[in-house]
């Protein structure tokens, strides 16, 4: 199969309505290949609603959403499965399965060679294979969570065009250390094998650290789409989340937003933001 050696991800002007209220407004995002994208904003902005929207689970009112070039219907079911992966904010385990059998469950059905191996190399990965015949059932959420991401990476990861995953807080349920294992993780994928991936994730200082740019939605528009230093700014930050925070540049390159209590609110970004680079929230967007 040929494909676009454009974005992979190419969603334009999407809008999307619930009954009467509107979920997403004339969204647009593009993710190229080896990309890391992560998506911000807060509970109800409609990051979830994106996700779907471009997996194919909700059809848009208006807008394209384009996979590798081409328009996500025009897609026959089977082959996006190999190139595009979603990992939704619930999974249900209620199945009496093992770990190793849910990650089976991601292989490509002509998977036959290897496909115990790469079962084990990917719970590897994720720090679960002392896990793998397990019931899922019987995992913590945070295991359950890493045993589910593997099964995701399974049904791309021999694709030899582009890769997509579409993340949806996939270490919601995860200590610190395993969600910095994770998302280290998803960063390899991203700049080593060239996956496109969109995360959704409310930490900010996650995000910040492993991905290459992030994108803020609020009330169903995206209002800063930028690198980390740039989009993490106190006043969007106070705008979108109504947080009183100061941001950090750390030695390492990247920002740490520090969220401040009671009304000191300050902004002392070590390199300012600028503003003619980090795209203008819309006014309208906030103030709905
Ligand atoms: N099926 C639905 N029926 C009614 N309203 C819905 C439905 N799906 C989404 N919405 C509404 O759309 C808005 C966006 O929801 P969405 O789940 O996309 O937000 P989110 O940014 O992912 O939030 P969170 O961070 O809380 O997960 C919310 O106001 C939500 O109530």
């Amino acid at each position: 199969m040929a494909f676009d050696s454009g974005a992979v991800l190419d969603v334009s002007d999407v809008s999307f309505r619930v009954g009467r209220q509107a979920v997403l407004t004339q969204v647009s995002l593009r993710v190229e290949r080896g990309e890391f994208v992560a998506l911000l904003g807060p509970n109800g902005a409609g990051k979830s609603s994106l996700l779907r929207v471009v997996s194919g689970e909700c059809r848009p009112e208006s807008g394209q959403v384009r996979i590798a070039g081409r328009a996500l219907a025009s897609w026959r079911r089977r082959d996006l499965a190999r190139h595009r992966a979603v990992m939704p904010q619930k999974v249900d385990v209620s199945f009496p399965f093992t770990a190793r059998e849910v990650v089976a469950l991601g292989c490509p059905a002509d998977r036959v060679t290897g496909r115990q191996a790469l079962i084990d190399s990917l719970l590897s990965r994720l720090g679960v294979a002392d896990l793998a015949d397990r019931l899922i059932g019987s995992l913590s959420g945070g295991e359950q969570q890493r045993v589910q991401l593997a099964r995701v990476l399974a049904q791309v990861c021999d694709s030899d065009g582009p890769r997509l995953l579409l993340l949806d807080e996939c270490t919601s349920a995860l200590d610190p250390a395993q969600q910095q294992l994770v998302f280290s993780l998803l960063r390899e994928l991203a700049s080593v094998e060239g996956y496109a991936i969109v995360a959704v994730v409310h930490d900010l200082n996650l995000a910040a650290a492993h991905a290459d740019r992030l994108v803020m939605m609020c009330k169903g528009r995206v209002v800063a789409d930028g690198p980390p230093l740039m989009v993490l700014a106190p006043d969007l930050l106070r705008q979108v989340y109504g947080l009183n925070s100061r941001v950090e540049r750390l030695p390492e390159g990247y920002p740490v937003v520090v969220p401040l209590v009671g009304g000191h609110y300050s902004q002392e970004m070590a390199e300012p933001v600028s503003s003619q680079r980090c795209p203008r929230i819309p006014q309208t967007a906030l103030s709905r």
